[in-house]
């Protein structure tokens, strides 16, 4: 039995080493504009879930860790931008407000499952049109729910957090850590309480 990161994002590759000792990784298509739900938090759910499954069918018998990010602006979903315009446009949306970042998570294992959403609130600066389009041409944006890192140079828009900040870069370390330990399979995995 493996644990297997369903996941092509190297940020949430490099996050997962932090949440487990050992774990490989299993990329499988999933058409994500094909599913939808009644709010931000449920979708990321029914996207992890998704993209939970879509490896798990692949992996037969191991424990398979699916994850997604969804940006959330007074119950707006911001995923990717898809261009320079895009991006724009949700930066002036989350400019000088808090939003909410969630990330769901999906856990299937051999007779056991763990679903959960985490949620952290971020506020930003009030950003003017100068530094707001110097980030629009660092190209960072692009492939990142909301049009931004917060670990890379969106870190200077950002006013404050209230929890999980690893859980904004695309996977909540310490609770997918805890919902992993607290499972019969990670003793069958090969790891202790001391992992
Ligand atoms: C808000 C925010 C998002 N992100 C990233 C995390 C996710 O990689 C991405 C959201 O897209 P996701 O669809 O959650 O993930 P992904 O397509 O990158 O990877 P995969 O589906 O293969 O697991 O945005 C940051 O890196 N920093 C941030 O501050």
């Amino acid at each position: 039995m493996k644990l297997v990161l369903a996941s092509a994002s190297p940020r949430r590759r490099e996050l997962m080493a932090l949440a487990a000792p050992a774990y490989e990784v299993c990329v499988s298509d999933v058409d994500e504009s094909a599913l939808t739900a009644p709010d931000p938090a449920a979708l990321a759910q029914v996207l992890a879930d998704a993209k939970c499954a879509a490896a798990a069918a692949l992996r037969p018998g191991d424990v398979v860790v699916g994850c997604d990010t969804v940006v959330d602006v007074d119950g707006q979903v911001l995923g990717k931008p898809r261009d320079r315009e895009d991006a724009r446009r949700m930066l002036d949306s989350l400019s000088g407000r808090t939003h909410r970042v969630h990330t769901g998570v999906c856990i299937q294992a051999p007779g056991e499952q763990r679903r959960f959403c985490v949620t952290t609130e971020v506020e930003f600066w009030p950003l003017d049109a100068a530094e707001r389009d110097a980030y629009l041409d660092s190209g960072e944006p692009y492939d990142k729910a909301g049009g931004y890192g917060i670990q890379g140079g969106a870190a200077k828009f950002v006013r404050g957090i209230r929890g999980c900040y690893f859980n904004v870069v695309g996977l909540p370390v310490s609770q997918v850590h805890r919902a992993l330990r607290s499972m019969a399979c990670w003793q069958a995995l090969g790891f202790d309480e001391s992992d």
